[in-house]
Parts: C-alpha cells; structure tokens; sequence
C-alpha cells in the first residue's frame, strides 16, 4: 500500500487511570490537549480519479464526532475501557475503520512528548 495520508485533530479532556498505584500521576484526575492523527492508505490502483486516498474534507466527519463526544468531556464517562492512549487509539480505529475503510492507524498524543498508536 504505497500511499498513505494523515489529518491530525485535536480536543481537550480530563481523565483518570484506574489500575495504577494510588499514588501514580496518573491515578489523579487531570486534563490533556490531546492529538489525534488519522491515517489511510490505498494502493495506486484504488486511487479516485482524481488521485486522493480520501478527500482530506471527507475527514471532518470525525472531527465532528470528536468536538460532540469528546472534547471537553470527562473520558472516563465516555469509554467503557480504561482511557489509556493505547486504548483511546484502539477504540477509535474500530468505531471509523466502518466509515473509512481506508484507515490503516490511529495516533494518540497526550503531552508533547508521547504517542501511542494502533495499526492492526
Ligand atoms: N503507555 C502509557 N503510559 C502512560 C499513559 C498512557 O496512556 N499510556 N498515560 C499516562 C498519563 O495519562 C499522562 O499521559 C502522563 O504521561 P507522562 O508522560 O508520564 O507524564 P508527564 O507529561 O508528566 O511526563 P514528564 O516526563 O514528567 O514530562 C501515563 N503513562
Ligand atoms: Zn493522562
């Protein structure tokens, strides 16, 4: 699959992680500007006519579910598992792999320094 493209999106949340030391960080309710990368790919021949993968525009779908579902929201009331950003990329990459059936993986970032990513 030799094209892939990527939009990144971005939303604010609180969280907590359960399962850690009662004194982990983590453990804490606390807030992160989160990014999230979208990409998808195609092989040549499965390029539209005009030679996109997808519409970047096709793409505000999502950034329409995440302002309506996330965005300032508290992820522990939204996510039957734990928010982890493994989890968080996990579970958005089965919600839309059904509406892109392009997406190859979901990038997660919480901090500057950290992503996490899922590409089955
Ligand atoms: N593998 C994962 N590890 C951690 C996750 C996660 O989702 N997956 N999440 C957290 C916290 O929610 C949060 O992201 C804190 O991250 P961390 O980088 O540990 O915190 P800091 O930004 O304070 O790190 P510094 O190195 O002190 O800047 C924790 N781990
Ligand atoms: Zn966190």
């Amino acid at each position: 699959m030799p094209f892939r493209i990527t939009k990144k999106f971005e939303f604010s949340a609180s969280h907590r992680l359960a399962g850690l030391a009662p004194d982990h960080q983590c453990a804490r309710m606390h807030g992160h500007n989160y990014i999230v990368e979208l990409e998808l790919g195609a092989d040549e021949a499965d390029l539209s006519p005009v030679g996109f993968v997808r519409d970047y525009g096709d793409l505000s779908a999502f950034k329409n579910w995440l302002d309506n579902y996330l965005d300032h929201r508290h992820l522990n009331d939204v996510m039957d598992d734990n928010p982890t950003a493994e989890n968080m990329a996990a579970w958005i990459y089965r919600t839309w792999s059904k509406e892109f059936f392009e997406l190859t993986c979901v990038r997660v970032s919480e901090t500057p320094k950290t992503w996490a990513e899922y590409r089955p």
